[in-house]
């Protein structure tokens, strides 16, 4: 694990948005398409708002969430609605978007299809991961049930977590599959973050899920 530290949150979005940039068109010269995860939630926004003005054959660029919470993609916590209105813009417009979220459907209905959309896309080419406080990432979340075998390094893809903490269901990528990544970032803001990940690193992946994630990744970190 290699850990960067930047002066700002904007310094830190410039520079990583630059590095995925770099990862991507390294992919695509020796592919036809490349495999992009994103996380949702608050902290990859910025680094979106730069990344889609990047001059990059978008087009060949399959882009879906390493998790989505189960809710309707017009909805606020939605993390395909945030991945849309903030990456899927300016010249990223021509991604093709993998969405997780079936309306009217419980996630464990439409797992195994979901899952045969994202396995012709492994390994994932580039990962760009988050992390919460309480050390989930993705939406593998400490103490969930179904997160040992998510955990396993034969887990399917794809899994369904209800995390108690949680207000939905989540539909998540497995450990093994964001482990795989072939580059790997995992972007942090704050104090808090900063202390959770340096515990996160003593301790097993059942209590501290990111842990699991992070071989050879970036790791990036603005106050
Ligand atoms: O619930 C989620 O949380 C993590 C962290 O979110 P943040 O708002 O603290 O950045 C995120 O990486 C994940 O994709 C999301 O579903």
């Amino acid at each position: 694990m290699k850990f960067n530290e930047y002066p700002d949150q904007d310094m830190l979005a410039i520079e990583v948005a630059n590095e995925i940039a770099g990862d991507l068109k390294t992919h695509l010269l020796n592919h036809d398409t490349v495999s992009f995860a994103v996380a949702g939630g608050t902290t990859p926004g910025l680094i979106f708002d730069d990344l889609c003005a990047a001059d990059i054959e978008w087009d060949r660029v399959h882009v879906m969430a390493t998790d989505e919470r189960w809710v309707p993609q017009e909805h606020a916590r939605s993390n395909a609605a945030m991945i849309r209105a903030r990456l899927l813009q300016n010249r990223a417009a021509a991604a093709q978007f993998l969405p997780f979220h079936v309306p009217e459907r419980e996630p464990e209905e439409v797992l195994a299809e979901l899952e045969s959309r994202v396995v012709p896309e492994l390994p994932l080419s580039v990962l760009l991961l988050g992390m919460g406080e309480d050390m989930h990432t993705a939406s593998l979340f400490p103490g969930a049930e179904g997160l040992l075998e998510a955990l396993e390094p034969d887990a399917p893809a794809l899994t369904v977590m209800r995390p108690s903490s949680q207000p939905e269901a989540r539909v998540s990528l497995t450990a093994r599959v964001l482990d795989g990544a072939i580059a790997k970032h995992l972007v942090i803001f704050g104090d808090a973050k900063r202390r959770a990940l340096e515990q996160a690193m003593t301790l097993p992946p059942e209590t501290a899920p990111v842990q699991a994630v992070l071989s050879e990744a970036s790791v990036h970190w603005a106050p």
